[in-house]
């Protein structure tokens, strides 16, 4: 009889070590305790900077009391060096993760301002990017979204500061914040032209409202990834959809049970989407916020989906698949998580 608990360790200690590319965390939402004492010390206020009491503060009631939480953390991040030191650190604990690739989620409408000009805000997040890799060898991109609580005044602006600068490693659009009386359609014009612009159509779709939603993203804005998207499953049209046409959902489980979308991980429905063929990838989404982190969530889906060392490694692979990077990227991304498994002798 193999030990359960025995199986457990070695299955984390693989995890750990496992290469891996994130597709679906907010830049934002990544700031961990220490890097938001560091942000609350620069501008006291609201936020504690005590890591302890951060634990509390970040102990949600549902989606719209995390809204509020997480743009008090917005508040946070001022002024360019901010904004330079919140994602500078973050790469810095994705390292640590061995994530060696990441689509990070930003929202400039909610930084860019009369204090903060969006030049200053996009040389910020460039110099981070290059140190990130030049220091810890973490590939950053950057998909833009739009807080769509913000409405249309939002969207423009987001599309106008991602479209009308040149600006290195953006990859994706996206929307984010509330679905509920925020159609995904309203959105069309500026996903229209992200796309014309070569950006990838990634929309936060199917979280907090049912399957329509989903179609709605496909159907108006193109999505090519859909984040979150876990409604999916009540929809086995819409599942078919998106296997045959391999549109990737970036799936993040403790997130979901954290702001109550579902009850708990054991009703999770990553397994329904999974055995329909779905494309997933596992995320963290805003991790310290969460009580989680990457390999944690790599851990949690092994126990939905009953993984071994192998299956684990495809889950490395479908993330390095639904990436917007070109193949040559794909290609050492890939080689990246095949050294390791064979270090392990896992057969793939
Ligand atoms: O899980 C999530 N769902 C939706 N929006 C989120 C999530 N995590 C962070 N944000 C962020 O919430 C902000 C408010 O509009 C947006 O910046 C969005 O990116």
């Amino acid at each position: 009889m193999t030990d359960p608990a025995a199986t457990t360790r070695t299955l984390d200690a693989f995890i750990a070590g496992l290469p891996k590319a994130e597709l679906h965390v907010h830049q934002v939402g990544s700031a961990s305790p220490r890097i938001v004492a560091q942000l609350a010390e620069r501008h006291p206020g609201t936020v504690p900077a005590d890591p302890e009491a951060l634990v509390d503060y970040f102990r949600f009631d549902d989606f719209a009391h995390f809204i509020a939480i997480y743009l008090s953390v917005v508040e946070l991040v001022e002024t360019a060096e901010d904004v330079r030191l919140l994602t500078y650190e973050v790469a810095r604990e994705m390292a640590g993760q061995q994530v060696r690739y990441a689509e990070l989620t930003v929202t400039p409408y909610l930084s860019v301002g009369e204090k903060l000009p969006a030049e200053a805000f996009l040389e910020a997040i460039e110099d981070a990017r290059t140190s990130a890799e030049r220091d810890f060898g973490v590939r950053l991109r950057w998909i833009f979204d739009i807080p769509a609580d913000f409405g249309i005044p939002a969207a423009e602006a987001t599309a106008s500061i991602a479209l009308d600068h040149d600006v290195p490693g953006l990859v994706g659009f996206g929307i984010g914040g509330s679905e509920e009386g925020f159609p995904r359609s309203m959105f069309r014009d500026q996903f229209d032209r992200a796309r014309a612009h070569g950006l990838g159509s990634v929309p936060h779709a199917g979280e907090t409202t049912g399957p329509a939603t989903v179609w709605d993203a496909i159907e108006t804005l193109g999505a090519q990834r859909i984040e979150h998207g876990i409604s999916a499953a009540q929809d086995p049209d819409l599942m078919a959809y998106l296997a045959e046409n391999d549109i990737t959902l970036d799936v993040c489980p403790t997130s979901n049970v954290a702001l109550k979308v579902v009850d708990d991980l054991a009703s999770h429905p990553l397994p329904t989407l999974v055995a329909a063929g779905v494309p997933v990838s596992i995320n963290t989404d805003d991790p310290p916020m969460f009580g989680t982190d990457l390999n944690g969530e790599y851990a949690v889906a092994a126990r939905l989906l009953d993984l071994d060392e192998t299956g684990l490694a495809r889950l490395a692979r479908a993330a390095v698949d639904g990436a917007f990077i070109d193949e040559t990227t794909k290609t050492t991304l890939r080689g990246e998580i095949d050294a390791y498994t064979s270090e392990w002798d896992v057969r793939t």
